[in-house]
């Protein structure tokens, strides 16, 4: 698979007199985890939602590869999972989660894998109602990963997801899309989350979102929760809470 790189130059996104997104400009690099992080209300789902084609920039342009986002979306090739999982209350998890591949046109060979790497054994047959919602945000993400896409969008993904699962998760997830080359782009609240799976992490200023930090996190092998204990990676935690603190 040959993922691309997510182009977003001088994008602006304004809804009514509520300024979202200012100028916002980065090349999330193909095959990379870019995580963005900001105050709450400071435009990160925005952006998100433009790398998906779901909102159109009023100024700038979201290139993935040299195509516009809604017609990789079109071909199957990104997939998003939400805050708010949506999933089909009249199917089974394991059918909600085989509709990723279907919408994508893709085959859904990996159903069994999927659910039991996001700890849902024993409830394939479950439908969402039956589940609590930190298991419904795990079959959605489940439902993004099934197409094996080239561009991953999780906004929030895991923050219905209880602590314990939420550390799993956080490290057995990524080898997947790494092992894959999927670029990734991850919204998340979490400072530790945003290190334990990204290669890069963009601090946003609160709205309009323009960038205030920018920090490579270089780390071959494992991640795992000792891999935040590690000076190096302490020292991003800092300059990262500094950052989004304004200092
Ligand atoms: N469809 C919309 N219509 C009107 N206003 C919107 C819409 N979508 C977002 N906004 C506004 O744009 C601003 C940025 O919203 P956005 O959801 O991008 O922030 P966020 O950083 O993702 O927030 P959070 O971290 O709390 O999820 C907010 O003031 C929000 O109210």
């Amino acid at each position: 698979m040959i993922s691309p790189d997510i182009i977003c130059d001088a994008v602006t996104k304004s809804f009514g007199a509520t300024q979202a997104v200012s100028e916002f400009s980065a090349t999330l690099k193909a095959g990379h985890t870019t995580a963005l992080v900001g105050p709450s209300g400071c435009g990160k789902s925005t952006i998100l939602r433009m790398i998906a084609g779901l909102e159109t920039p009023e100024r700038g342009e979201v290139l993935v590869g040299d195509e516009a986002p809604d017609a990789v979306a079109r071909r199957g090739a990104l997939a998003m999972s939400f805050q708010d999982p949506s999933l089909l209350p009249w199917r089974s998890v394991s059918a909600n989660i085989a509709l990723g591949a279907e919408l994508a046109r893709k085959p859904a060979d990996q159903v069994d894998h999927l659910i039991d790497l996001v700890g849902l054994s024993g409830f394939a047959d479950h439908r969402p109602a039956a589940l609590s919602g930190g298991m419904r945000q795990r079959a959605a993400i489940a439902r993004s990963l099934i197409s094996k896409p080239e561009v991953l969008l999780l906004d929030e993904p895991f923050g219905a997801v209880d602590a314990i699962t939420r550390r799993r998760l956080n490290v057995d997830l990524p080898p997947l899309w790494r092992a894959r080359g999927t670029t990734v782009v991850l919204v998340t609240h979490s400072v530790e989350e945003a290190l334990l799976l990204s290669d890069r992490v963009i601090v946003l200023s609160s709205r309009p979102a323009s960038v205030v930090a920018d920090i490579a996190v270089d780390a071959p092998g494992p991640r795992d929760s000792a891999f935040l204990d590690t000076p190096a990676v302490q020292d991003h935690a800092r300059a990262l809470y500094s950052a989004l603190e304004g200092r």
